[in-house]
């Protein structure tokens, strides 16, 4: 059963929906992320299930309690979520210590309970020994741990995350994401991360919402948006892929790569339909659709390359060995992902 609700829900600035009748079901614990371009409503989303914007159309619903209505709204303080932003929000003059345990001193917290449930907190993301710094003295990976501490001694039911990493370098980055996953999983909260980096969202979440001009394009796995994605702009927008017409008599969802001769050569004559092709799924071989190279990039453990179908379709694909640039190779694709127009 949901736990989170979001049932159709708009936000409307002007005349322009910036979030657009989206509706999601959320089950308590999940790792959920909101992934889109820039500018298509992630954060106005997490705004309004935080309670930080009202609704125009809509309910969000807790546990099945009615958070918010274009008639209704719960304060943010009253709806058991926290929120961890991309700038930490972090007070200067107050001490790590402190900044985990403002919202406990809120709540009239004092002494040892005080100290024993930050520090409690401040352990779950190994920042116990740095509980006397202040923020400036802290890496940004401290600073985003101390803000995610400050997170964890409210207990929160749901914990909303606002490009929490946007600010930090790429290592970082990559050992922030196991943070994130095992805060996560000790908490055993439901987070809601918004981003839009993709092998971000992909590395930690259970399901993801992928979002477009305020507008939900796919709710589903990893696995599935990479595999089956749901349209050609979901298909375009994950991993590397691509999207070649084919014509109308070459149908139905799995194409194999015994059609790919013939698709390949007849490709473009009638534009019914398209199929993605993953790069991972072509492999040169001595006999197959010949294709030109035109593009190469070195990945270290393997080249990435663009090559011309015979109708001029570009197709992706990876291989270990050096290509030059208008070279003529056969290859042969294992498998492709129909798609509907
Ligand atoms: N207060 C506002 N008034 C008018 N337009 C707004 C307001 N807040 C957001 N917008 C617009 O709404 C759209 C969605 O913004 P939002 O911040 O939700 O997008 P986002 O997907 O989170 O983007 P980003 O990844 O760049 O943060 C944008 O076009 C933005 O300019």
């Amino acid at each position: 059963m949901a736990q989170l609700t979001l049932d159709n829900i708009s936000k409307h600035y002007g005349d322009h929906a910036v979030v657009d009748e989206i509706s999601l079901a959320i089950e308590k614990g999940q790792f959920v992320a909101l992934l889109g371009p820039s500018g298509c409503g992630k954060t106005t989303t997490l705004r309004m299930i935080a309670g930080f914007e009202q609704l125009d159309t809509g309910r969000i619903l807790l546990n099945d309690i009615l958070l918010a209505s274009p008639e209704h709204h719960t304060e943010p303080e009253r709806r058991n979520m926290s929120m961890v932003f991309q700038s930490y929000a972090l007070w200067p003059h107050k001490t790590v210590l402190d900044n985990a345990g403002y919202t406990l001193s809120l709540k009239g917290v004092r002494g040892q309970a005080y100290r024993d449930q930050v520090f409690a907190a401040l352990e779950t993301v190994n920042l116990g020994h740095l509980a006397d710094r202040y923020p400036q003295a802290l890496s940004g990976g401290q600073r985003q741990r101390a803000a995610l501490a400050r997170c964890l001694v409210s207990h929160p039911e749901v914990v909303l995350l606002d490009e929490p990493l946007a600010n930090l370098d790429v290592h970082l980055r990559a050992s922030m994401e196991a943070t994130f996953r095992q805060f996560h999983d000790r908490t055993g909260a439901t987070f809601i991360y918004v981003t839009h980096d993709q092998a971000e969202a992909m590395a930690m979440a259970d399901r993801i919402a992928v979002m477009n001009h305020g507008r939900l394009e796919q709710w589903d796995t990893p696995e599935n948006l990479y595999r089956r994605p749901a349209s050609r702009w979901v298909a375009t927008f994950i991993g590397k892929g691509s999207v070649l017409d084919v014509p109308s008599h070459v149908h139905g969802k799995h194409l194999r790569a015994d059609d790919i001769g013939n698709l390949l050569s007849n490709a473009g004559a009638m534009h019914r339909g398209a199929m993605l092709v993953r790069p991972e799924d072509v492999t040169v071989v001595a006999e197959g659709a010949r294709v030109t190279v035109r593009h190469r990039v070195y990945q270290g453990e393997r080249y990435q390359y663009i090559a011309d179908l015979a109708d001029g379709q570009p197709l992706t694909f990876y291989h270990s060995r050096l290509l030059d640039h208008g070279q003529i190779v056969q290859v042969q694709i294992a498998h492709a992902w129909g798609l509907d127009l």
